[in-house]
């Protein structure tokens, strides 16, 4: 690949003095003002662009998230997207749209286009005027052909233009982006950010957006950050400016670029919602917002919702968001691995003592789950999805659903046990064990054995305490049938469950009981017992398991889910 072609950032980019920066040891402490541009940015990268419906539908959806500016259309580029500032219009006229939300209309520089712009936001009580230019140099040259001073000139006229239109209109606010800010010399950036904050007059009572994009993402995020931290440093009238970032996602560090560009003092964040936009799309605003939310910042906008949000963005997209885009895609709260697995779920054990013992919600304390970045919950998503069982599964994983889907909760020894039979399965079938095929397996596994066509099965039997008996003796009578040969048995021991190893081994079942353990399967006063037993069973050790309303009844069946298990 003849990689001599393509020149280092360093080389296209240098700032005058190298560039003093303090963001590397800044935080980002609050949210900035996200901006989405899914209506204009992503609808123009969109091969069937949205209609007023979807439109409508994508705005109404950003409104109640709680976005406070919302760039809607380009509305000089179709009849769709003019109509669609008309419908909004309309839409505000009738207090559908809250007092706090503005809308932000793009422009080129041009005459005609502007008017059209204007035009469209008739009516408008509070809007953006979004001029841009291409500035760079190679679209100076080769796009519009201009000189840096012509296409000063008409960005000139054009905001003169702008003034002119609406400059004396309450509501109405200008921005300015140059194009492919991270590619412009950095000194007619200035020059002509300059130029318009005087031009447009701008005052801390009606600022103006300087808007600075990474249109086509050229370099690491960190030569981003300088940039623009030298025009958060070099600005005229900087308290008249919302410093704002647009970054694009070429290299795949449009999260980076929009992160650092605030540490770098922007103040504003434009992109769409999973990151639809020219080419490899617009930064992600819902990365962004999320990755606040993850270190204790009020992101200013909702997303506990998440599935629905990525419902309706893709159905207005007509786009599929991926299975691991970062917080929304499907799989991201999901591991198939055992030892991920195992974390997660000793995780979520420990949060919920930690919730107990702190006396507050689950939902309240502080979150420390291994492999969980953010609470699914948080986000509307059920733990249900979280540990997926496969091939790769461990106990850990197998345990958790079991306990998860059906209130058991296996011995270590029993878990490690029954992993081994989950695995032969998916090992078989190549695929998923969901938590039904898990409870199918550990019924045929465990509680199956002890119905008919087993080597030893069991019917009308009692376990009584011996009145009067030393340390409280217990007596088994039972119908046995071993090998098909039935007869009535008894024994007595310590306990019922021993009592019944030994109406077994009267039966020539020789069974010791090596552990032992029991549970209710749920609250409540009628929850279900299970009982597990490891039992020596001739030369063998086994596991059994039983189910049943009574714990005596489930220890009894799980002592025979041993024996058969063995036989
Ligand atoms: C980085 C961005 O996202 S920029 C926004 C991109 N979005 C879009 O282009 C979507 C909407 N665009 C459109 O519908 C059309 O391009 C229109 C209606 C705006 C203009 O259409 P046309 O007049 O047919 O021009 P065309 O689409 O070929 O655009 C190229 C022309 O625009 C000029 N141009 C490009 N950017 C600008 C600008 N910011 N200001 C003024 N003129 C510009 C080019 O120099 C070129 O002019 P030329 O024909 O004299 O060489
Ligand atoms: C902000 C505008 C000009 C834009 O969409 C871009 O540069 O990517």
């Amino acid at each position: 690949m003849p990689y001599h072609r393509y020149r280092p950032a360093h080389e296209r980019v240098s700032l005058p003095g190298g560039g003093a920066r303090s963001w590397p040891s800044a935080r980002i402490e609050r949210a900035p003002l996200w901006v989405p541009v899914d209506l204009r940015d992503g609808n123009q990268a969109l091969a069937e662009p949205m209609g007023t419906d979807r439109k409508r539908r994508l705005f109404d959806l950003q409104v109640a998230l709680g976005f406070k500016e919302i760039e809607v259309a380009y509305p000089s580029a179709s009849r769709t997207d003019f109509e669609f500032v008309r419908h909004l219009a309309g839409a505000v006229q009738r207090g559908e749209v809250p007092e706090d939300v503005t809308v932000v209309v793009f422009t080129p520089a041009r005459r005609d286009l502007i008017e059209r712009t204007f035009a469209a936001i008739e009516g408008l009580p509070r809007a953006v005027v979004h001029l841009y230019a291409a500035t760079a140099p190679v679209w100076r040259d080769v796009v519009l052909g201009r000189s840096r001073d012509e296409v000063r000139a008409m960005v000139e006229d054009a905001a003169r233009l702008m003034v002119k239109l609406g400059g004396d209109r309450e509501g109405l606010r200008f921005q300015f982006s140059p194009e492919v800010f991270n590619l412009t010399e950095p000194d007619f950036v200035l020059e002509l950010c300059d130029a318009l904050t005087g031009l447009w007059d701008a005052s801390p009572d009606r600022p103006v957006t300087l808007n600075l994009p990474a249109t086509v993402e050229i370099a690491t995020p960190n030569v981003y950050a300088d940039q623009i931290e030298y025009m958060h440093r070099n600005l005229a009238r900087r308290d008249a400016v919302i410093l704002s970032v647009h970054p694009h996602n070429d290299r795949g560090t449009g999260v980076a670029c929009a992160e650092l560009a605030v540490l770098a003092g922007a103040q504003r964040v434009e992109g769409c919602l999973f990151g639809n936009g020219e080419r490899t799309g617009n930064v992600d605003l819902v990365t962004l917002a999320l990755n606040l939310y993850t270190q204790g910042v009020d992101p200013m906008v909702d997303f506990s919702d998440i599935d629905e949000v990525r419902r309706t963005v893709e159905h207005c997209n007509r786009l599929p968001v991926h299975e691991r885009h970062p917080y929304g895609g499907e799989l991201v709260h999901t591991a198939f691995s055992g030892t991920h697995q195992d974390a997660i779920s000793k995780g979520l054990d420990a949060h919920a003592r930690r919730a107990r013992e702190l006396g507050v919600p689950e939902r309240e304390a502080p979150w420390d789950v291994p492999y969980l970045p953010v609470d699914p919950a948080d986000l509307g998503r059920s733990y249900e999805a979280v540990i997926r069982v496969n091939s790769q599964s461990g106990k850990g994983g197998v345990a958790h659903l079991l306990r998860a889907h059906r209130g058991l909760d296996l011995p270590r020894e029993l878990r490690a046990e029954f992993a081994r039979v989950v695995q032969t399965a998916t090992d078989d079938s190549g695929g998923e064990a969901d938590a039904e095929l898990l409870w199918s397996l550990f019924e045929s596994a465990y509680l199956a054995p002890g119905t008919d066509g087993e080597s030893v099965r069991l019917a009308d039997w009692r376990a009584d305490q011996v009145d009067g008996a030393a340390g409280g003796e217990y007596r088994f009578v039972g119908a046995l049938t071993v090998h098909d040969r039935p007869g009535d048995y008894e024994g007595t021991g310590p306990g019922p469950v021993s009592a019944f190893t030994r109406a077994l081994a009267a039966a020539g079942v020789e069974v010791t009981v090596l552990d032992y353990a029991e549970h209710a399967t749920s609250t409540g006063a009628d929850a279900p017992a299970a009982a597990y037993v490891k039992c020596r069973v001739g030369e063998r050790v086994v596991w059994g398991a039983g189910l049943a309303p009574a714990t005596l009844t489930a220890s009894v069946r799980a002592v025979l889910s041993a024996v058969n298990r063995a036989l």
